[in-house]
């Protein structure tokens, strides 16, 4: 049985397949495959494993119809045509959960550096700007006790919600699809409607899906409902937030600040006007990027691999209609 795997992962997922007898041809480039050049290893292929591909669309799924398995090396699957790859009897794997803290880690770094303008403070020192502190000079804000908005409270949403509300004393307030009565009691979130969450938040944090419904669900007029204090932080996809409309919201004050782990597009242009701002932060989309999280999303898509081409069911899977 042979897999295709088509960026570097972790030695930890490759030893998973290696030790069963699997045949790996990794990708080690650092060019990125173009989608042509994808289907035509997968053809030699039994199985794919995708860290990041474009073009995973109805005629992928098509042109690859043998193939047993396809595991994602991230837990997010928009970009993926689900329903195709069902259509062609595929399963889909991701990877739940095992980066849930990592990822929620990410968000709350964005919270505190923007908060208390961390980037920008830097920046003053290398600009030779560190004179004589005044108590009145440089000052941020205390997330303690303040009012954090999640808009999507699943896996990622939750665990920023734990840690906020326990280390940091926040008040959780969300804004999901249908009611997180486990959040609820865990750590006294309280539900409301997306246009009270925008006006009752001291920071949002964004963890839903990149779909149809969330594509531009922030842009300007959300922005100017938003408390003129606070912090808009989107570790989910960059197709969440109308990125005009967020500079344009910065520029004006219309927001205190906003830290970003995603853009669209993907990889930020790197004469962006927010790169150049002092109320923004940007991180190259690095919210599952540690060493221990790595390894056990390699884990994960190793495991699904080889159960989907031992024809088992996945132990992480995206479409489980596909076994009918
Ligand atoms: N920055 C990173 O490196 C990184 C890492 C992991 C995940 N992510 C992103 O985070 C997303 C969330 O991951 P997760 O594991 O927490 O997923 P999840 O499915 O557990 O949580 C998403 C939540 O969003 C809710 N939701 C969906 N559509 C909604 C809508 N229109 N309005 C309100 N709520 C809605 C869902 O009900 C769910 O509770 C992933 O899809 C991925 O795009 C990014
Ligand atoms: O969806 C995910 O898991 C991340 O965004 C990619 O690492």
């Amino acid at each position: 049985m042979k897999v295709f795997i088509n960026k570097v992962i972790p030695a930890y997922g490759l030893r998973l397949l290696k030790e069963a007898g699997v045949e790996v041809t990794m990708w080690e480039d650092s060019a990125i495959l173009s989608r042509e050049e994808a289907i035509a290893f997968c053809k030699q292929h039994d199985a794919f494993l995708s860290a990041g591909q474009a073009g995973l669309d109805e005629g992928f799924f098509r042109q690859c119809s043998h193939l047993k398995v396809v595991a994602l090396h991230s837990v997010g699957f928009d970009g993926v045509d689900i329903a195709a790859a069902t259509q062609q009897g595929i399963p889909i794997g991701n990877t739940p959960n095992v980066l849930n803290k990592a990822t929620a880690e990410t968000a709350l770094l964005l919270m505190l550096t923007v908060a208390r303008r961390a980037l920008f403070l830097h920046r003053k020192i290398k600009r030779g700007e560190w004179g004589v502190s005044q108590p009145t000079q440089d000052l941020g804000f205390d997330l303690a006790g303040k009012t954090l908005g999640i808009v999507g409270l699943g896996r990622i949403g939750s665990e920023l919600a734990r840690m906020c509300r326990q280390s940091w004393g926040m008040k959780i307030v969300y804004h999901n699809r249908s009611r997180n009565y486990e959040a609820e009691d865990e750590f006294g979130a309280t539900w409301m409607p997306f246009e009270e969450l925008l006006a009752s938040s001291d920071c949002i944090s964004v963890h839903t899906a990149l779909t149809q419904e969330t594509r531009g669900l922030f842009g300007y007029e959300q922005f100017k409902q938003m408390k003129p204090g606070a912090i808009f932080v989107n570790t989910a996809r960059g197709g969440v937030h109308c990125e005009p409309d967020l500079i344009r919201a910065l520029r004006e004050g219309v927001i205190y600040g906003a830290g970003l782990d995603v853009t669209d597009p993907e990889p930020m242009a790197p004469d962006n006007p927010l790169l150049d701002m002092d109320n923004a932060v940007v991180f190259p989309h690095i919210g599952s990027s540690t060493v221990e999280t790595r390894n056990e999303m390699s884990r994960c898509a190793a495991e699904n691999i080889l159960a989907g081409l031992r024809g088992e069911r996945l132990p992480y899977p995206v479409n489980p209609e596909v076994y009918g």
